[in-house]
């Protein structure tokens, strides 16, 4: 650091001030070893320094300068270093340095050379005295230039008194050291320490040898006191400790303090070097590295081990290629060269090498032109589809249509099937065993708040993480080009905020555009005309149109009980048996609870929230099981039996780790033996695997007991009706009848949404009545249709009335308030409306209904009934709640005709033109005309 430190000048300096320093430094050796003979040396014109006894002040920073040492100094006070020029001009080349004390104040500050100047710059007169030591150099002003002003020490000074403020200048005495022996022993040791110490520190650190060599030039031989200041004076480690080195004037003190000076500069340099090692030795280990690897590469290429990145990158991929490249399109073959000449030609450390890596890694993977052995066979797709599902007879004569017309054709492109219908009807499950009918991969995907046309057409190899659409993925992962793509919920695309979504999708579904479809990564065009696209969606009506024209539409209305009742047991119930690991002969699922479970727990079209009771009631049957310790696993009997073997002999209430059964065994074990149940928590099966060693260690009359809980313990779980409530809880539906014959002004009516039919009745009642009065108040959370359909059954009833019963006045003066309960569901649509003028006419003539009735369709301002939706649905509501007459409009005639004959079993089914004839069916029992 020799900015930080006194520097030696190299030798004369070539100046005449260097000159000056020659004979100074001569003559103060002089004073110490051979009296004033230096003065001789001294040009009669200069000052003497010993002459020297006020002198101007220049404060040190950092360190103090010792005689025989240069000192370079950055000086900023103007007034000071004109002074030191004017001195210097004057041939009073001389100041007087003196170090900063460590105070506070000055150390926070002193950080670097400029700054402690800067703070003590700005101390003036007494101040600035008392922040120095008053022991200092005497320094022979060597040169000024600008305000770089170069100190060369000279001897040792005392400050004793102040002579001028600004620039500061004092008083001094000069300071000698103490006489001292010189063969003193105890200074003699030291100061060979000092030496050997120094010996050292020059061994390591070089740069200090030039040193010593110019300060015996500049000093003559080294004496004992010189020695000291040399020690101190090439040290860093504490500027206290120099500080006091120049203040001591007992040569034997100054060297002691010396010594430990420079042992601690001894330390700092060999850790210095140690660090300095530990660095090289890190970066030359990397570079030893890279260069053997480096080396290893080149090996391994002359001896064709292994070639260079590229060149495996490209063989690789060719080699992908290849299998496939009579399949593959011309025009793709000619990219992917295209791209592996590119790839040949970039840096392998430059990001399009890695976007071309990437783009021709998706091109070589697509299966192009590799298809799975489609199966046309009828008789097979039927017996799959019976397989993995119950009834839906309409729906698998669809699919078997289509699969025939692909039998007569080759191929079954051309058609995109969409299956819509509530939640949990088996649409997704349907799509997946159409697939393994056909023999062909099945892929899935949720379309449900897909906003970004990206997902489906990828994004363009230009953005960063680029990737390609949902579709070249499915093929990626799939591995043929012809599978079955199952695209869920479809009537929940997002509305998109960067493209349209639906028409993504139209241009990848439509047959007559997706032969060559185009994905954004990709670039190339592909032929998707092979995939069979079957699309589920809850209600058809959100699917977007021109995607809605392209689909053949197959729907699933729901189950009725029945059909729920043979899924359950055919399918759900099986599975979920299997699926917890238990026996048949572990349980026993009485018909009974699966019909309360329908019933009370899973009114819904669909058949999910079956299963998950079921399978709710099969993992207490599970837990119940091996509570009592049945296991159907081998290896936790084995263990049972080993732990058993360890302890044989010792009595069987220890090998039981069961307290309830212990408990048994030693009390009265029958009481546990004969309960029936079911939870039969208290029995622990831990014995039937200890039964052998139990035969050993008890007695004949345990031995009855532990059979006796064998019995128990294998007796078959329950579940019927009664006990249901003890696996699922209290059942959640309330009948949907709320009376058994409804009262004057109440119709029972049928609505239906995607979650499947439900029945609901229109309540109407007088608020009150007199002339001016009409006025007609519906509730219900109804929407704006419905509440049209209120005000236009309210008028069409009037006249209904009016013709019916010209004297009735009831419409003439009544205000009425129409409900619609539950009143926190929203509701709306029209086929209300004969429901509500049907309603309304009961209260206005006094009449209920006929018993057991339901209707449903709307209503004209005329009285004509017009079609609704949702047949199926409706009908199936219809019979859950015990309804044995129907009234719909004529035109969904067809609709009813085509449900099967279970659903439509039983019950009485009235088509209407007119309102006129719903009155003949409502309020007349004997009229009307039967159906079916
Ligand atoms: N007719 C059936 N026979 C046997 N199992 C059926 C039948 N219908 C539905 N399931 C079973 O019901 C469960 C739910 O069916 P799935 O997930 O296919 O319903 P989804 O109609 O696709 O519902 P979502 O609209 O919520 O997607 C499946 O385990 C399925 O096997």
């Amino acid at each position: 650091m020799p900015g930080r430190r006194t520097w030696f000048a190299s030798d004369s300096d070539s100046s005449g001030s260097a000159a000056d320093s020659d004979s100074d430094a001569s003559s103060a050796a002089g004073e110490e070893s051979e009296g004033n003979r230096s003065s001789s040396a001294v040009a009669p014109a200069i000052v003497r320094p010993e002459d020297c006894h006020t002198v101007v002040v220049l404060p040190l920073p950092h360190q103090p300068l010792f005689p025989g040492f240069y000192m370079p100094i950055s000086v900023k006070d103007p007034k000071l270093l004109q002074a030191l020029v004017e001195n210097q001009k004057r041939s009073f080349p001389y100041a007087g340095a003196f170090l900063v004390k460590n105070e506070e104040h000055t150390d926070s500050n002193i950080v670097t050379a400029s700054d402690s100047k800067k703070s003590i710059h700005g101390l003036k007169g007494k101040e600035l005295l008392e922040h120095l030591h008053q022991v200092g150099t005497l320094a022979k002003i060597a040169s000024i230039q600008g305000d770089q002003v170069f100190l060369l020490g000279h001897s040792r000074l005392l400050i004793t008194e102040m002579v001028e403020e600004d620039p500061l200048t004092v008083k001094v005495e000069h300071l000698k050291e103490k006489p001292y022996d010189k063969d003193d022993i105890v200074i003699k040791a030291t100061s060979f320490e000092v030496l050997s110490t120094l010996k050292d520190v020059l061994k390591i650190n070089p740069l200090w040898k030039d040193h010593a060599q110019i300060y015996t030039q500049h000093m003559g031989d080294f004496n004992y006191p010189r020695l000291a200041d040399f020690g101190a004076a090439i040290s860093v480690a504490n500027k206290l400790l120099c500080q006091e080195v120049l203040e001591e004037l007992d040569v034997s003190k100054r060297l002691m303090l010396s010594l430990e000076l420079v042992k601690r500069e001894l330390e700092i340099t060999k850790l210095q070097r140690s660090i300095a090692k530990a660095i090289e030795e890190k970066i030359t280990g990397e570079q030893r590295r890279y260069l053997l690897n480096e080396q290893l590469k080149a090996i391994k290429k002359e001896l064709g081990l292994e070639t260079d990145d590229k060149t495996a990158l490209s063989e690789k991929f060719r080699k992908r290629i290849e299998s496939r490249k009579e399949k593959c399109p011309s025009g793709v073959l000619q990219v992917i060269e295209e791209e592996l000449t590119k790839l040949q030609l970039l840096e392998a450390s430059s990001s399009e090498f890695s976007v071309t890596t990437n783009y021709l890694d998706w091109l070589t993977v697509l299966p192009w032109g590799d298809y799975s052995d489609e199966n046309f066979d009828v008789h097979h797709a039927q017996r799959i589809l019976d397989e993995d599902h119950y009834g839906l007879a309409d729906v698998k004569e669809r699919i078997l249509e289509f699969i025939a017309v692909g039998k007569l054709r080759g191929s079954s492109q051309g058609k995109i099937i969409c299956l819509s219908g509530p939640p949990g009807v088996g649409k997704t499950s349907i799509g997946r065993s159409i697939a393994r009918a056909l023999n062909r991969k099945f892929y899935r995907f949720s379309v449900g708040g897909l906003s970004d046309t990206a997902e489906i057409k990828g994004h363009r190899r230009t953005y960063v993480g680029a990737m390609p659409g949902k579709m070249v993925q499915c093929l990626k992962s799939i591995g043929t080009s012809n599978p079955l793509v199952l695209i869920d919920e479809i009537d929940k695309l997002g509305r998109g905020y960067s493209g349209d979504p639906a028409s993504a999708l139209l241009e990848l579904l439509d047959p007559e555009q997706n032969a060559n479809f185009l994905d954004h990564y990709l670039d190339v065009p592909i032929d998707l005309s092979k995939v069979l696209f079957v699309c589920t969606a809850n209600v058809i009506e959100m699917i977007p149109d021109p995607l809605l024209d392209r689909m053949e539409i197959i729907s699933i209305a729901g189950y009725i009980t029945d059909e729920k009742m043979h899924i359950a047991r055919g399918y759900l119930e099986k599975n979920t048996r299997e699926a917890c690991g238990i026996m048949p002969e572990q349980v026993e699922f009485m018909d009974s609870a699966l019909l309360a479970l329908i019933e009370n727990y899973c009114r819904e079209a669909g058949v999910r929230n079956l299963q998950k009771q079921i399978e709710k009631i099969y993992r207490k049957i599970a837990l119940q099981l091996v509570r009592r310790g049945v296991s159907n696993e081998p290896t936790q009997e084995i263990t049972l039996v080993e732990a058993s073997e360890q302890h044989t002999g010792v009595d069987i209430a220890t090998e039981v780790e069961n307290k309830s059964l212990r408990d048994a065994l030693a009390e009265d074990v029958s009481v546990h033996v004969t309960q029936t149940d079911l939870s039969c928590e208290n029995i622990n099966v831990v014995s039937l695997t200890t039964k052998s060693e139990v035969d050993h260690n008890i007695n004949e009359g345990m031995e009855k007991v532990m059979e006796a809980l064998v019995d128990s313990a294998t007796e078959k779980v329950v579940v019927d009706a009664s006990n249901l409530d003890k696996f699922i809880g209290k059942p959640v539906f309330q009948p949907e009848r709320l009376f058994d014959q409804t009262p004057v002004g109440v119709v029972m009516g049928l609505a239906w949404n995607a979650m499947g039919g439900s029945t609901l009745y229109i309540e109407t009642v007088k608020v009150e009545d007199g002339k001016g009065k009409v006025a007609l108040v519906v509730t219900g959370q109804l929407g704006d249709v419905m509440k049209e359909s209120a005000q236009i059954a309210h008028t069409v009833c009037t006249s209904i009335l009016h013709e019916k019963e010209p004297n009735n006045p009831f419409f003439m003066k009544s205000k009425l308030h129409l409900h619609v309960p539950a009143g926190a569901t929203p509701k709306d649509g029209p086929s209300a409306g004969c429901t509500m003028v049907t309603s309304m006419l009961s209260l206005a003539i006094g009449k209920p209904v006929k018993k057991d009735l339901a209707m449903t369709g709307e209503v004209t301002l005329t009285g004509r009934i017009l079609p609704i939706g949702g047949v199926k649905e409706k009908t199936i509501a219809a019979r859950r709640s015990g309804i044995k007459t129907i009234i719909f409009p004529s035109a969904n005639r067809r609709d009813f005709d085509e449900l099967a004959p279970n659903v439509k079993e039983g019950l009485e089914v009235h088509f209407v033109d007119k309102y006129s004839e719903i009155y003949d069916l409502a309020f007349r029992s004997d009229s009307g005309t039967r159906a079916s």
